[in-house]
Formats: structure tokens, sequence, C-alpha cells
């Protein structure tokens, strides 16, 4: 990727993203953003407003149906996370072989041996408990939240200096997903990563970012700092969606009491 024009601490420059379907839809549209170094960045909206297509543009791993156009200028080396961790683990390959064997790609002439032991030294890091023994578990031996410790200590792995997160909490229950939000935002704090979080849930990425850009129909609505924006929201759509937000957990709220 290139790095002209990249701003001295700017990490990842995505500049006028359109991105259109073969069959001429518009996916998104002009859609500029900068990452700072160690910033960490939210991108809420409803479903479809291209909040995925964005991540994966930026990774390189857009459907084939889909044309880009723009730039994307990106000196850091980049992991993605995803929502789904079932179905982004290799089902007939060990958990711990994952991680060791992306560690070995990503740190040429190290052993089979040393592989092994910085996989385990992950999964620890990541909150697996009995780490040595859980390297040899398959996927389908772990629950969603462990599955997703896997794929996080897999991304670490890759040493990456931006973390994409495309709605890792969302399948989890509550308890699990506050327990992944706090190794997130840990692991951005300990390595000094940038984060670019991607969900429709306020709420999440006010726990985890402090920047925040809200999208619609693949176009940017506002960006900001995310107090700034949660304070004085300048777009009706951003409005409403703190107050659907708010409206929501007062609803989970009122079925954990009930
Ligand atoms: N593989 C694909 N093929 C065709 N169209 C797609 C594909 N993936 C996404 N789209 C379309 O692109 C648009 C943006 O999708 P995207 O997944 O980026 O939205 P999103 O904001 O991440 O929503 P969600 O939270 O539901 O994933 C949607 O209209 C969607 O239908």
């Amino acid at each position: 990727m290139s790095t002209d024009d990249l701003t001295p601490t700017a990490v990842l420059s995505v500049e006028d993203l359109t991105l259109l379907r073969d069959d001429g839809v518009t996916l998104v549209e002009d859609l500029s953003f900068e990452l700072s170094a160690g910033a960490t960045l939210g991108i809420v909206g409803e479903s479809g407003s291209g909040k995925s297509l964005t991540l994966r543009s930026v990774m390189r791993i857009l459907p084939e149906c889909v044309e880009r156009r723009g730039a994307i200028r990106c000196e850091a080396r980049t992991a993605m996370i995803f929502q789904e961790p079932a179905t982004a683990l290799n089902p007939t390959m060990r958990v711990g072989d994952l991680v060791a064997r992306t560690w070995r790609r990503h740190h040429p002439g190290c052993s089979a041996k040393e592989a092994r032991a910085a996989a385990a030294d992950l999964f620890e890091r990541v909150g697996i408990d009995d780490a040595v023994r859980r390297l040899r578990a398959w996927p389908h031996e772990l629950s969603g939240g462990m599955r997703q410790r896997v794929m996080i200590a897999a991304a670490l792995a890759t040493d990456p200096d931006v973390l994409l997160c495309d709605e890792p909490t969302t399948a989890l229950d509550v308890r699990v997903q506050a327990q992944i939000l706090q190794l997130l935002r840990d692991l951005v704090a300990e390595r000094g990563m940038a984060m670019v979080f991607v969900s429709h849930d306020l709420a999440v990425v006010a726990s985890v970012c402090s920047q925040i850009m809200v999208m619609r129909n693949g176009r940017l609505v506002e960006a900001g700092p995310l107090d700034h924006v949660l304070a004085a929201p300048e777009a009706q759509y951003t409005r409403d969606l703190l107050a659907a937000n708010l409206a929501r957990r007062l609803a989970d709220r009122e079925g954990v009491l009930r």
C-alpha cells in the first residue's frame, strides 16, 4: 500500500472511498477519514450502512461483486476480528495451531516450538485459562466468548498496529460482551494499537472509542470526538440513534430486573 501523503501521525487514511456493486448500486459513497497511531475510532450506523464493507476495503477483502474507488493509504500492519468467530475459525484446525501458524508467518525464522510457546502466551494474555491444554482444543469445543478470545489471540499474533473489529461482541451474551470489551480496552492501551470498532450499538462503541463516525446508507452523517458527538449531536439521525440506544438499554434493564 502507498504511504504517500499520509499526515505525520496518521497510520491509515481513507479518501473518497466509494463502493459500487456490479448491479449499479452505490454501497458506500465518498467516505473519508484518518486514523492516528493509538487512536480509537468507532463507526456506528444501522444495518446496511456500509460499516463492514468499509473495514473490508481497508483489509482488501471485499466481495468480488464490489468495485472500490478512492484511495486507501496505510503504512500500518492491520488485523481484523469478526462478529462470528465460529465461522471465522477453521473447524478442522486446533485453535493453538491456528495461532502458532499465524505467529510463524509473521515471525520468520521462528521454530515450531517457539511459535507454540508464543501461542500459549497469547492465550494467557487474552484470558484463556489453562492455556497450554487449550492449544489442543477444536473450535467447536469452546464457548462463543472463548472462540472470540482465540480470534483476538490470532490477530495479536500478527503484531498489528491497527486492529479492525467488526461487531466482535454482538453474538455474545451481555456478561461475556463486557469482558471482551474490557480485554480490547486493555490491549489497545498496553500495545499502543489503534483500533477501528464497528457496531450498530452506540453504547458499545462509546465504551471503547474516543472518536466516532456515524454512517447511514453508505454515507458519513457526522464525525468527531465521542464526547462532543454524544453531548451535542448535529444530525437528527444521530439524535434518533442515541434515543433508540437509550430506549433499548432501558428495555434490557427492565428485562434484567423483572
Ligand atoms: N457480499 C455482498 N454482496 C452484495 N452486497 C453486499 C455484500 N455485503 C454487503 N452488501 C451490501 O452492502 C451494503 C452495506 O453492507 P455492510 O455489511 O457494509 O453494512 P453494515 O453497516 O456493516 O451492516 P450490518 O451491521 O448489517 O453488517 C448493504 O446494502 C449490503 O446489502
